[in-house]
């Protein structure tokens, strides 16, 4: 574990710091006003920095972490925001900046490492790190985060067996940092673990926010002493105004010197009662809201005095604590390297130091000593960090990356995989046996005419539910990483569309040639293969439809429902329950929409043209012809060879809309300072 007690030192006078904001204001239109949620906050954080905003439920903390990641949707934010001491870049900050979500959305079917592995994959350019170089960087990174013994266990969630909260959480923090991040931002990676994994999580994230010489923020809601020991700052809030913002050390000095004595063994606990609104009674209200309203005055005029506290001791709340908030990054590297071998810190790592900050900057490496102020970025070298980031990698790689990951998950979706050959291997018994070995008399008619249109149900209805159910399933991870700016939609939507292909196309190619040839439909190798080509075709169509339908409905149950309630609409128009000729001319329209028609119309006419069937004189009215069945159904209004390329084109049209509406769905819409 990294110690603190390196020389103390203060900023050079031409250091900048990562971040920096000053009078920020963000409020939100409520039902009968404004609802004012952070009033001029501002503040900075410094390289090897790790930052808490801590304040009670309701004060703003993930506000103003949304707000200085970037990440804040809707409302009115005024004031102002610098990174490396100019205006933000949305492109460029996106790419310097890592951000652990509060809930750690991954992909459950994946492993640790495959995570890790398809995040550096993603994100670090192919340019500068060969394949190797990104494995290499991802051991790394499991070895810092104690992964390395679960690497091949899978993330799990959604009901499956996978690793624990607290290495789930530390696989999120990974996957953020093997793109060797500036700044890193962590909105309560405590939340829901319990006291040892939170505090492991927290002393981790120091660890690395000292060798990677980044800048670290997180919210927290209410960490144990031990825990606050580990923070260099802290941001106090209380109803989104500043109560303190700080070295911890000099945290409760501050408070002591304004009447306010340590009172808790934890001063987390401490700090949230002095900032807490008390609802027990209008008095105590009243006593509470004129407390921190002083509180607030106070740091004003404290801010306005220059700040100045006599420094503490280094020993707080029995824990070492770090001495300053600016600490000697490059020796602790080397003395952790020295002690240890296994932390290596990427920004002086040599082998896995291509394109890492350290190296684009110039900064010294830990064999130098305390007082080069490694932490400290100066004008020169932030100009360096906000030139434009290079390109991401080319659309083959990107896709090519995304198909691997969408491919794995969809053949480890054990429910989906298993469903299909399922509902495959029952149809095509089923309509084998009911239709099986079909004559020439005229009860074939009817018979071929159900196995057709069986034949069009089954590669829709079970192919558009479970499809759909998968995509959509999978859409709070993509919000996540088109938040980071991870690939292009183009590519996103390519690899998912394609990872479908084999999985529905084997089963469903077996059962069509399984009911085909036990029914014993036209054995000519010609109408096989077209045949094929229809149902292969229509599985296209339903694909693009289950895209369609998982971008325009938000929620699952909604879906579930719509989309049966569309393909049932449909199939009134397909030809078979209703004469496609005869259908009320002001809904005639829809068939031409509906992915059933042509590709009815198209088995129909391919089946029965040039079948002959033999009449008996107890057949109330006979079809001798298969050409007079195609007719009396009205399914000859468009040619086989125009059904397909009409349902070809209509399976496009639904893909080329999902598009769109995914790049509309999955748009970020945060406002920027
Ligand atoms: N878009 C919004 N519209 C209306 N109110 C909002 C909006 N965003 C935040 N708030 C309100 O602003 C306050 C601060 O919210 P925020 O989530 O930042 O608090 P917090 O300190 O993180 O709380 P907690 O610890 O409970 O998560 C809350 O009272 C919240 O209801």
């Amino acid at each position: 574990m990294v110690q603190s007690g390196c020389t103390t030192r203060v900023p050079s006078t031409d250091a900048i710091p990562i971040l920096s904001w000053s009078n920020l204001s963000y409020n939100v239109k409520v039902k009968g006003g404004t609802r004012h949620i952070l009033q001029d906050i501002s503040g900075s954080i410094y390289p090897g920095e790790l930052v808490a905003i801590m304040g009670s439920s309701g004060a703003g903390k993930t506000t103003l972490l949304n707000v200085l990641a970037g990440r804040v949707q809707g409302g009115r934010l005024e004031g102002n925001i610098k990174f490396l001491g100019a205006p933000r870049n949305p492109h460029t900050f996106k790419r310097m900046l890592a951000f652990v979500e509060q809930d750690d959305l991954m992909h459950s079917a994946l492993t640790v490492e495959e995570t890790l592995l398809t995040s550096a994959q993603l994100r670090l350019p192919n340019t500068a790190y060969s394949l190797q170089d990104k494995q290499e960087r991802v051991s790394t990174v499991m070895r810092q985060l104690r992964l390395s013994h679960i690497k091949d266990s899978r993330i799990g969630g959604d009901g499956e067996r996978g690793v624990s909260g607290g290495e789930r959480k530390r696989v999120s923090i990974g996957a953020e940092l093997v793109t060797d991040p500036t700044m890193l931002v962590l909105d309560e990676p405590s939340s829901g673990l319990d006291s040892s994994s939170a505090e492991m999580v927290i002393a981790l994230t120091k660890e690395m926010s000292r060798q990677r010489n980044l800048c670290t923020l997180v919210t927290i809601h209410q960490p144990s002493a031990e825990m606050v020991a580990q923070f260099d700052k802290l941001i106090l809030l209380a109803q989104g105004k500043l109560v303190y913002m700080g070295a911890t050390t000099q945290a409760v000095p501050y408070f002591e010197q304004l009447g306010y004595p340590l009172t808790h063994s934890n001063p987390a606990n401490f700090f949230i009662d002095l900032m807490t609104i008390d609802f027990a009674s209008s008095e105590a209200t009243q006593k509470s809201e004129e407390r921190v309203q002083l509180l607030v005055d106070a740091f004003v005029e404290f801010r306005q005095r220059g700040g100045s506290l006599q420094l503490a001791s280094s020993k707080m709340f029995g824990v070492e604590v770090g001495v300053n908030n600016r600490h000697c990054v490059a020796a602790q590297v080397q003395e952790d390297n020295d002690s240890s071998n296994t932390s290596i810190a990427a920004a002086s790592d040599p082998s896995s130091g291509k394109g890492s900050h350290a190296e684009k900057v110039g900064t010294t490496t830990a064999l130098e000593h305390c007082e080069q102020i490694v932490g400290d970025i100066t004008h020169e070298e932030a100009y360096l960090f906000q030139s434009e980031p290079p390109p991401m990698n080319s659309w083959i790689s990107e896709a090519a990356v995304l198909f691997k990951r969408d491919w794995i998950m969809t053949i480890r979706s054990s429910s989906f995989i298993n469903g299909l050959l399922t509902q495959c291997l029952v149809m095509m018994l089923f309509n084998s046996f009911v239709f099986f070995q079909l004559g020439n008399n005229q009860a074939s008619v009817q018979n071929r005419i159900g196995t057709l249109f069986t034949l069009t149900l089954v590669a829709t209805f079970p192919v558009v539910v479970p499809v759909m159910t998968v995509i959509m399933s999978g859409r709070n991870v993509l919000r996540r990483e088109r938040a980071g700016g991870m690939y292009r939609m183009s590519t996103y939507f390519a690899a998912r569309a394609l990872s479908f292909f084999p999985v529905v196309y084997i089963p469903y190619i077996i059962m069509f040639t399984g009911i085909y040839f036990i029914t014993h439909l036209q054995y000519e190798v010609e109408k096989f293969f077209i045949a094929l080509l229809v149902i292969a075709v229509l599985l296209f169509c339903s694909l693009g439809f289950a895209f369609t339908m998982a971008m325009i409905v938000r929620r699952m149950e909604v879906a579930h429902t719509i989309a049966p309630v569309s393909l049932a609409t449909f199939m009134l128009f397909a030809g078979n329950l209703s004469n496609a000729t005869s259908i009320t001319p002001v809904l005639r329209w829809i068939k031409y929409v509906c992915l059933f028609y042509y590709s009815y119309s198209g088995l129909v006419q391919n089946e029965f043209n040039g079948l002959e069937f033999v009449c008996s004189s107890s057949d109330a009215s006979c079809y001798s012809l298969g050409e007079d069945v195609v007719n009396a159904y009205g399914l000859d209004e468009v040619p086989i060879w125009g059904c397909v390329v009409i349902n070809l084109a209509l399976g496009l049209g639904f893909y080329i809309i999902a598009y769109f509406l995914l790049r509309w769905v999955a748009k970020p819409r945060f406002i920027w300072l």
